[in-house]
């Protein structure tokens, strides 16, 4: 679903790449963790395979798609195949709960029927029935960020990408939307997260990839947050 060619990712011309030579094949269905200290190059990693960035060397792949070759106006198009969730939830203040969702339905053209319908069912899917008309400030964290992997979700995206979405959290809020995004993993989705929670990883035992300087120094399939543990 995911493939790093031996990538490198060179921001400034003679300063060390932010990612140095990565070969990483993600299978479709997969659950990732992505860690690594601040630096290390997680979210260069993450904006390589929704090609915000693009790399000095190597290849990305993804859902069989050469990105090299990809033209521009093709880039929405695979964007509609990845949600992204990210640390500070990104919501529009003034819109409800329901509304943000359904602009991500909207932006992309999706009639009017099929957002009424599809809207409240994955409200459902993340635990938010009866929220529906609050406004984010009315909400906690944890259900901020249950809106925005609501709205990542809503247009059945094959892969999910987690820019340390609990990093805002306390651990109790923080473990409940791991065990979602873990659910929606079981239903198919294809997820990446990048995280510094160290107790999730270690309680969820899932796939890590460890990043250091740009290089990956550990791919272990029941990983924990720590190598040395
Ligand atoms: N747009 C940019 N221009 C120049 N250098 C950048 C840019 N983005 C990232 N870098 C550098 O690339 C390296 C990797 O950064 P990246 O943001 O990928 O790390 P990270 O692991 O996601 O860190 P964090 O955990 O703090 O989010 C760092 O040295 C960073 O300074």
């Amino acid at each position: 679903m995911i493939r790093f060619e031996d990538v490198t990712k060179v921001y400034t011309r003679g300063a060390r790449p932010a990612l140095d030579d990565v070969a990483v094949d993600i299978e479709r269905g997969e659950f990732v963790f992505l860690v690594g200290q601040s630096g290390s190059g997680k979210s260069t990693f993450l904006k390589l395979v929704l090609r915000e960035e693009r790399p000095t060397g190597g290849r990305v792949f993804v859902a069989g798609r050469d990105l090299s070759s990809l033209s521009s106006w093709r880039v929405p198009q695979l964007r509609r195949q990845i949600g992204v969730v990210f640390q500070d939830f990104r919501l529009l203040p003034n819109k409800t709960v329901q509304e943000n969702v359904a602009f991500a339905m909207q932006v992309i053209g999706e009639p009017r029927h099929a957002i009424r319908l599809r809207v409240p069912e994955v409200l459902e899917l993340v635990g938010l029935d009866g929220k529906e008309k609050r406004h984010p400030e009315e909400l906690s964290g944890g259900e901020q960020q249950r809106v925005a992997i609501a709205r990542a979700m809503v247009n059945r995206p094959q892969i999910l990408l987690a820019d340390e979405p609990t990093g805002n959290l306390d651990p109790t809020t923080s473990l409940g939307i791991t065990r979602l995004l873990d659910r929606i993993n079981r239903n198919g989705t294809t997820i990446v997260m990048a995280t510094h929670d160290d107790e999730m990883v270690d309680e969820l035992r899932k796939r890590v990839i460890e990043l250091k300087d740009g290089e990956v120094v550990r791919d272990e399939s029941r990983g924990v947050y720590g190598s040395e543990r």
